[in-house]
C-alpha cells in the first residue's frame, strides 16, 4: 500500500496530507488546491500518475482534508538555534492566535501581544524595551490590512525582524589607520573577541596589529601574543611597564610608520563599571581618536547588556557592540535589548570560542532565528507562493470544469520536476521513507513515459484531446515519435477523458449536486457521520460506498461517448 504524500499551500507553511492508495505507486501532481488555515477543512483535487494493475493510469483523488497547520515543511530545514528556543515558543503561541484573524484590531491583538511580552520578558528582553515595542508593534500592526496572500501576523513578523534595522558593517577611517577600541567588563570575550576581528578583516585584505594594553591580568598579553601568532597578525606590546594610555600612543605610531590598515585596541576589564576604568577610556580615546568603539558584551547577561552598553555610551560614547557566547544558553534578551535601549547596533555577534567564531550581525536574520529559522523565510515565500496560488486555483476550475488538457499536465509535471525529483523530495516528508524507491522510481518512469507522448503532440492535439480520439493516424504518429506503442497513446487518451469524467462527477458532488447512481451515497455518508453507534439506519456498508465511489472514479455514470469502457481505443 503505497503512501502518499500531497504537498499542499496550507497559509502559514506547507502541509503534507499523506493518504493510502491502493495502487503499487502514485505520483501525486499537485494541481489545486486553496490555501486554508487552521480551522479548514477542505476540498482537495489532484490527480497524478500511478501503477494501476500493471498499467500506467492517470488518477484522480479528492478528499476532503483536515489542514493541520502544521509546522513540517517539505524541506524546509528549520534550524533553530538553540539560544531562543524558548523565546521562539513565546512568539509563536502568539502568532498562532493572530493568525486566526483578518485584519488586526486592538481587541484582537490583546491576547497575542500580552503572550508576545511575556515571552520577551522571559527572555530577559529590558522591561523598557519590552514596553516600547510592543506598543510600537500593536500601533504600527493595528488597523494593518491583509496584503493579498500575507495575513497580518506575518506582517506583524516582518515589523519584528525590522525591529533591528538593517545590518550596519565596520566604518573604516578616510586617512588609515582604522583605530578600533575594544571595552568591556571582565571575562566578556574582548581579547578572544579582538583576535577574532582580526581574522575577519584579514579575510578582507585588510591588514591588522592588536594593541596590548590590558597591563593589569598578567595572562592578558600573554593571550593576545599567542592569539596573534594563531593568526599571524603582529601584537604591539610594553610588558606592564607602561600605563595602558602611553602603550596605545607608542602603539599607534608604531601602525602607522608600518602603514597598518587597522589597529584593534585590547583594555582591561573590570567587574562592574567604575570610575576609574572610565576616565582610562577617555583618555585612551583623545590619544587614539578611533572611528570605531565596539562595548564587548556578554549574551548570558540578557537585559543587562542593554544597561551596560548605555553606562559605557553616556560616559565613553560608543559606535556599536560585539554581542559574545550567543553559543551558549542564552535566552536572547541581549540582542533584541541593545538596540532598542541604547540606540547602538549590535555589529558583530561571537558564536564560540574559535577565530571564525564571529560574524557581521543582521537583524532580519536574528528575527528569524527567534521566531523558528525558516518560519519567516517561508512566511514570505508563501506570499509570493500565495500570488502563484491564483495560478493553481486557475487550474483547479479547469479541473473542475473538466477542460483539463495534455498542456494543464505537462504544465503540472514540469513544476514537480522545478520542486526536484521527487525521490529527493518525498525524503523531507515525514513518514514518506515507507514508498519504496522502487515505487518513486516506477511512477517517475511512468512520468517520463507520459511526457514523451504528449511532447510529440501538436500543440492542438495538446489542447483540444478530442482530435486524438477520432483519428487513429494521429495516434499512429505519436507513437511513432515517441518511441511508444500505439496502445499506449490511445491508454493515455483515454484515461484523460476517464480523469476529466471523474472531475465532473466530484466536482457535481462538492457542489452539492446529485451524481446519477449515487443518489444516496450522499445521505448515507451523513447519517454515518451523524447517528451515534447502532441507532443509524442501515447504513451502505464500507464496502458498497467504496465500489460506489470507484463507480464514479471510473466516470461509470458518464455521458456515454469516448473514454468510457467500452470504447477503449
Ligand atoms: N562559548 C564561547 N566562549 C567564548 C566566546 N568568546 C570568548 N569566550 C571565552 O570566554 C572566556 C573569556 O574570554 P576573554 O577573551 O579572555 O575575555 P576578556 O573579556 O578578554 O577577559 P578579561 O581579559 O579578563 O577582561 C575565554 O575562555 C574565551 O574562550 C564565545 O563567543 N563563545
Amino acid at each position: 500500500m503505497a503512501m502518499v504524500a500531497t504537498l499542499t499551500n496550507c497559509g502559514a507553511g506547507a502541509c503534507m496530507m499523506l493518504s493510502q492508495r491502493t495502487s503499487s505507486s502514485w505520483l501525486p501532481l499537485f494541481l489545486g488546491s486553496r490555501s486554508c488555515s487552521s480551522r479548514d477543512v477542505i476540498g482537495f483535487v489532484d490527480a497524478g500518475v500511478f501503477q494501476g494493475d500493471g498499467r500506467l493510469r492517470l488518477g484522480l483523488s479528492w478528499r476532503l482534508l483536515h489542514c493541520n497547520q502544521s509546522k513540517r515543511k517539505m524541506g524546509a530545514l528549520s534550524i533553530r538555534a538553540a539560544v531562543f528556543d524558548q523565546l521562539s515558543t513565546g512568539l509563536e503561541e502568539a502568532w498562532t492566535k493572530l493568525r486566526r484573524e483578518d485584519v488586526l484590531t486592538r481587541e484582537n491583538m490583546k491576547e497575542p501581544m500580552r503572550d508576545i511580552r511575556r515571552a520577551l520578558l522571559e527572555a530577559d528582553v529590558s522591561l523598557p524595551v519590552v514596553r516600547r515595542f510592543v506598543n510600537s508593534v500593536s500601533e504600527k500592526a493595528i488597523g494593518t490590512g491583509v496584503i493579498r496572500g500575507v495575513k497580518p501576523d506575518q506582517q506583524l513578523v516582518k515589523l519584528v525582524s525590522l525591529m533591528g534595522g538593517d545590518a550596519v558593517s565596520i566604518e573604516f577611517a578616510k586617512v588609515p589607520p582604522t583605530v578600533i577600541l575594544m571595552a568591556g567588563l571582565q571575562g566578556v570575550g574582548k581579547t578572544t573577541a579582538c583576535g577574532k576581528l582580526a581574522l575577519f578583516l584579514k579575510k578582507k585584505d585588510k591588514s591588522c596589529i592588536m594593541l596590548a594594553t590590558d597591563v593589569y591580568r598578567p595572562a592578558a598579553i600573554e593571550q593576545l601574543v599567542t592569539l596573534g601568532k594563531q593568526m599571524e597578525v603582529p601584537v604591539f606590546e610594553a610588558g606592564n611597564q607602561l600605563s595602558p594610555v602611553e602603550i596605545a600612543r607608542k602603539g599607534l605610531s608604531e601602525a602607522k610608520k608600518k602603514g597598518v590598515d587597522v589597529v584593534i585596541v585590547d583594555t582591561a576589564g573590570r567587574l562592574q563599571v567604575d570610575k576609574g576604568m572610565m576616565n582610562e577610556l577617555k583618555q585612551m580615546k583623545q590619544v587614539l581618536n578611533p572611528t570605531e568603539i565596539f562595548l564587548v558584551v556578554d549574551a548570558m547577561t540578557g537585559q543587562e547588556a542593554a544597561a551596560l552598553v548605555a553606562a559605557f555610551n553616556l560616559e565613553v560614547g560608543l559606535t556599536g557592540a560585539i554581542l559574545t557566547k550567543l553559543d551558549g544558553d542564552s535566552r536572547g534578551g541581549a540582542a533584541l535589548s541593545i538596540k532598542e535601549v541604547s540606540g547602538k547596533p549590535i555589529k558583530f555577534i561571537g558564536e564560540g570560542e574559535s577565530m571564525t567564531a564571529l560574524e557581521p550581525f543582521y537583524p532580519d536574520r536574528m528575527a528569524s532565528r527567534i521566531l523558528g529559522m525558516g518560519d519567516i523565510l517561508s512566511f514570505v515565500e508563501k506570499a509570493q507562493e500565495v500570488m502563484m496560488q491564483e495560478e493553481a486555483e486557475e487550474m483547479q476550475k479547469k479541473i473542475m470544469e473538466a477542460k483539463f488538457d495534455f498542456n494543464d499536465f505537462l504544465k503540472q509535471t514540469r513544476m514537480m520536476a522545478r520542486m526536484g525529483s521527487m525521490g529527493g523530495m518525498l525524503k523531507f516528508i515525514p513518514g514518506m521513507n515507507k514508498v519504496s524507491p522502487l515505487q518513486i522510481r516506477e511512477a517517475e518512469k511512468s512520468l517520463k513515459v507520459m511526457e514523451s507522448m504528449i511532447n510529440s503532440m501538436t500543440p492542438e492535439e495538446r489542447a483540444d484531446p478530442e482530435l486524438l480520439t477520432k483519428s487513429p493516424s494521429r495516434r499512429r504518429r505519436i507513437a511513432l515519435g515517441s518511441g511508444r506503442t500505439q496502445e499506449q497513446v490511445s491508454q493515455l487518451v483515454s484515461q484523460l477523458f476517464q480523469m476529466r469524467a471523474r472531475m465532473k462527477n466530484l466536482a457535481t458532488l462538492m457542489q452539492g449536486g446529485k451524481v446519477p447512481g449515487l443518489d444516496n451515497l450522499d445521505e448515507s455518508l451523513r447519517s454515518s457521520q451523524k447517528a451515534p453507534p447502532g441507532t443509524a439506519k442501515r447504513r451502505r456498508t464500507k464496502t458498497e460506498l467504496q465500489k460506489l465511489l470507484t463507480k464514479v472514479g471510473q466516470g461509470g455514470s458518464v455521458a456515454k461517448g469516448f473514454g468510457s469502457k467500452r470504447e477503449v481505443i
